[in-house]
């Protein structure tokens, strides 16, 4: 890894340009007229990240978290909307174009034992990337053991294979790999999700400090709200593709604001019972039941009976989707609540 990088505005952006912009976001799978009826992965979402900032997207499995990864990455191209890299729309390059902005955007992925090659010595791995961009052998060979001394590894992990690390050591690997580049936005694509709980905490300290040495934004994919609650400063909330609510760590995890975003919380695991059960009071009180549990939707709501998560979110009546104020979307069942 070089020197930490230039965060000064100039090199990353003023404040009022985001690191990531994504825009009226909308994903499609599959193909042809059948594909085009069907409701698409992402239908609208729009969220931004500042230099230095992380913005954690949770929801539920299949809400739609790791098809806006792809997308920020160019691996699924969206049927419409834009994806802005320090203002550039990247959804609209050609690949070359593209390939000359891939050091700036960087990604690690879940599993460490997959995502790195076993059959290439960890100097191979890391050199690779500096390479496409143009850097010299012996140079690339220098990033990459500086890369390695940065995420608490020596340098002569350069001549080792995958086989001979630990998970976690591998993660650092990954993280090493994507951060050699000094790249300005990283999609963490449930980076820790693979690893033991003290594992876990080591892995997100490096992210964290990393994150703040380098003037990183992350966009950071995770089911898991505690660990979410660590790293990021803002969270948005998917569901079914759509954004519910949006807003700072600490209020959407400690007063989440929509239905759906209680019964996430409400469904993490937390450490202690106490805080479990006011969840669960919390939850009764709203009439709401668990994250893709089979309870009972909200007493009273008309649509109780079509909604297929019984979470009281009427899928069945989506869009519109309104803007309740600033950090909050939501369907109109959310008007039938009283808390809210
Ligand atoms: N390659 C694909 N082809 C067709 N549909 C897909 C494909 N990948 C994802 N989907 C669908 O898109 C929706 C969103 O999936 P996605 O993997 O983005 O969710 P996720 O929130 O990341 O889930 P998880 O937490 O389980 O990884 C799901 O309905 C899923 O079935």
């Amino acid at each position: 890894m070089t020197a930490p990088a230039d965060t000064t505005s100039a090199a990353r952006g003023t404040a009022a340009t985001p690191a990531l912009e994504i825009r009226d976001l909308v994903v499609r799978y599959g193909s042809g007229r059948k594909a085009k009826r069907l409701p698409p992965a992402i239908d609208g979402v729009g969220f931004d990240i500042a230099p230095g900032e992380t913005v954690g997207l949770v929801g539920e499995s299949g809400s739609g978290k790791s098809t806006i990864g792809k997308a920020v990455l160019g691996l699924h191209p969206p049927a419409s909307g834009a994806v802005r890299l320090h203002g550039q729309d990247v959804t609209r390059l050609s690949l070359k174009q593209r390939t000359s902005l891939a050091a700036d955007l960087r990604v690690v992925f879940q599993d460490p034992y997959s995502s790195l090659n076993p059959a290439r010595t960890i100097g191979q791995t890391l050199v690779e990337p500096l390479r496409l961009m143009g850097v010299g052998a012996a140079e690339a060979l220098v990033r990459a053991r500086k890369g390695l001394e940065s995420v608490g590894l020596p340098a002569d992990a350069v001549d080792r294979f995958p086989s001979q690390f630990s998970g976690g050591q591998r993660q650092r690997i990954a993280i090493a790999r994507a951060l050699v580049c000094d790249p300005k936005v990283v999609v963490l694509d449930e980076p820790v999700s693979a690893l033991d709980l003290s594992t876990q905490a080591q892995v997100l300290n490096l992210l964290a400090d990393l994150r703040d040495e380098h003037g990183l934004a992350f966009l950071f994919i995770a089911h898991d709200l505690g660990v979410v609650r660590f790293l990021a400063q803002r969270v948005v909330v998917l569901y079914r593709g759509q954004i519910m609510e949006t807003g700072p760590v600490e209020s959407v995890t400690q007063r989440p604001r929509h239905p759906y975003t209680v019964a996430l919380t409400a469904a993490a695991p937390v450490p202690r019972p106490a805080e479990q059960a006011a969840r669960r009071a919390a939850r009764e009180a709203l009439g709401v039941g668990s994250a893709g549990s089979a309870q009972p939707a909200a007493a009273g709501c008309p649509f109780a009976p079509r909604c297929p998560l019984a979470t009281g979110i009427c899928v069945e009546q989506r869009p519109p989707l309104r803007l309740v104020d600033d950090s909050l979307t939501a369907c109109h069942h959310a008007e039938r609540v009283p808390a809210l």
